[in-house]
């Protein structure tokens, strides 16, 4: 069938035919055609998406990867016929039905996904199935390697190339804004990409935007890094490990990471700029990713098996992951805290405690320092101000402003005191619980929303007093987290009655 093309000035690949043409074409949603270019011969595959109003029949809307491929102008004329479904969809179907994908087939469905040619629907089918039946370690290692191969890589000149990463799961884990200029300080070369938040309320790319531009290119990481001798950018947009951030997308919403996506996802970008050792942080606690100790000790073990499959030398470090690291959660909060470190401040102790200790184990890997001589080089390095120089010339390159000081980055206008309903100590903190009111106060997008917490475990409160806040951008935003703080209590102080229900507000099932 021969169509007009009408361009739609969306970024990506396919487009939308009209209902009548998909009727005449014999396809349905979902279903794949061919468009191909009468006078080149180039082709391309689309996914069926049909519309009755945007377009008229005998007319395709193309989006611009699309039209640019093909060579494709608004009024053009295109041959669109029906075409099989890629074979991807196929082996996703294997994984929903628990079977094992082989490396082959792995690699099909990442390069699929990275050229667009599964939908949403299919990659989200695919990100559930594997999230529901698991991945064995062959299957991980084949992601993990799908993952590296559809992007592009990163090769030093320097070296050793050494990094960290952390599993994510605690809220206020910004420790990688101290532990790159730490590392980068030492003289070690250190090209990090984060992701965006998935299940917390800011990741470290989130937090890092606050101070500097985080999407480059592969061939700009390998620039900067070499200039500053560290970096920290997104992920997601410079084209190594493509793939990652699709898989990203559909977890989001769910805040869900499926062990092995996590390990390929973590490990692919590790791989990818060329890192020779690598430390991976594993919080523990009952409301994070990882639940115990035992847990923490096996997942380290697949950490490391991947690694020296691959031909990387990893650590695991197992950390305390039952409140969140420091006081503050969401981006611009945790830059303020994170920087006021920098600068000098002695509190809080567990942001200090740990991004020493994350730093110590590498410079201890990369013989920097002595073993058990890590950690205090790595302290040594904090409070000399050398990280923080480091730092201003991290955030320089990367075309931030280096002169930035931890007190010019505000939280949100709006806020809200959450007051202690009696005397008593905070017994636990939940993660869950307040990162789901700092993603209703609109962390991570709204960069000045998030949650200060100011008592933790076993603080003491007298009724009344504060014991975290709220901060939003918006009244309907810093609303709405209050409505759910106040139905989630996050925060535990001891003696607290949590709920009072009255037997005559329940109708009882009488036996007589
Ligand atoms: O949103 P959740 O799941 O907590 O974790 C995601 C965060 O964990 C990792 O941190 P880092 O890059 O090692 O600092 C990721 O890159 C991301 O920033
Ligand atoms: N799944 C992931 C967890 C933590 N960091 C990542 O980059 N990816």
């Amino acid at each position: 069938m021969q169509l007009l093309v009408q361009r739609v000035d969306i970024a990506g690949r396919g487009g939308v035919i009209h209902e009548e043409d998909a009727r005449r074409l014999g396809v349905f949603d979902g279903d794949r055609l061919r468009v191909i270019h009468p006078e080149t011969g180039k082709s391309a595959p689309m996914v069926v998406d049909i519309t009755t109003s945007i377009l008229t029949s005998g007319t395709v809307a193309l989006y611009n990867v699309t039209c640019s491929d093909l060579g494709l102008s608004d009024g053009d004329t295109v041959e669109v016929h029906t075409a099989v479904p890629p074979s991807s969809i196929r082996f996703i179907r294997k994984k929903m039905d628990k079977g094992r994908l082989t490396a082959e087939e792995m690699m099909t469905i990442v390069r699929d996904m990275v050229n667009e040619n599964l939908s949403l629907n299919e990659i989200t089918a695919f990100v559930t199935a594997s999230y529901i039946n698991g991945m064995d370690l062959d299957e991980v290692e084949s992601l993990t390697r799908a993952m590296v191969e559809t992007g592009e890589r990163i090769e030093f000149a320097t070296h050793p190339v050494v990094d960290k990463h952390s599993i994510g799961g605690v809220p206020g884990n910004k420790i990688t804004l101290l532990v790159v200029p730490i590392i980068a300080a030492a003289g070690l070369t250190i090209p990090k990409t984060s992701s965006r938040a998935i299940t917390g309320a800011g990741g470290t790319a989130d937090l890092m935007e606050v101070l500097a531009p985080i999407n480059f290119s592969a061939e700009e990481v390998q620039k900067m890094t070499n200039q500053a001798g560290g970096v920290i950018v997104w992920g997601g947009s410079t084209n190594i490990a493509p793939a990652d951030d699709l898989i990203i997308r559909v977890e989001y919403p769910f805040k869900i990471d499926e062990r092995g996506q996590m390990i390929a996802s973590v490990m692919a970008k590790k791989f990818a700029v060329g890192a020779e050792m690598v430390v991976i942080d594993i919080p523990v606690g009952p409301t994070t990713k990882v639940h115990t100790m035992q847990d923490a000790r096996r997942l380290a073990q697949d950490f490391i098996e991947i690694g020296s499959r691959l031909g990387m030398q990893v650590e695991c470090a197992v950390t305390y992951g039952d409140s969140p690291v420091g006081r503050a959660i969401g981006p611009n909060l945790e830059v303020a805290e994170a920087l006021s470190v920098l600068e000098g401040a002695k509190t809080p102790n567990s942001l200090i405690e740990k991004s020493v200790a994350i730093s110590g184990i590498l410079l201890e890997m990369a013989g920097k320092a002595q073993r058990n001589g890590g950690e205090e080089m790595a302290r040594s390095l904090l409070s000399s101000g050398a990280a923080l120089k480091k730092f201003h010339e991290i955030i320089a390159v990367q075309g931030g402003k280096s002169d930035v000081h931890s007190s010019d980055i505000l939280p949100g206008k709006y806020s809200a005191a959450i007051p202690s309903p009696v005397s008593g100590y905070v017994v636990s903190l939940n993660n869950t619980g307040l990162i789901t009111v700092a993603r209703l106060a609109g962390a991570p997008h709204d960069k000045g929303a998030g949650i200060y917490c100011n008592a933790k475990v076993g603080t003491q409160l007298r009724k009344g007093e504060t014991i975290y806040t709220i901060y939003a951008e918006s009244q309907e935003h810093l609303d709405r987290a209050l409505e759910e703080a106040r139905r989630l209590y996050p925060v535990v102080v001891e003696g607290m009655l949590l709920d009072r229900i009255p037997q005559d507000s329940i109708e009882l099932d009488r036996m007589d």
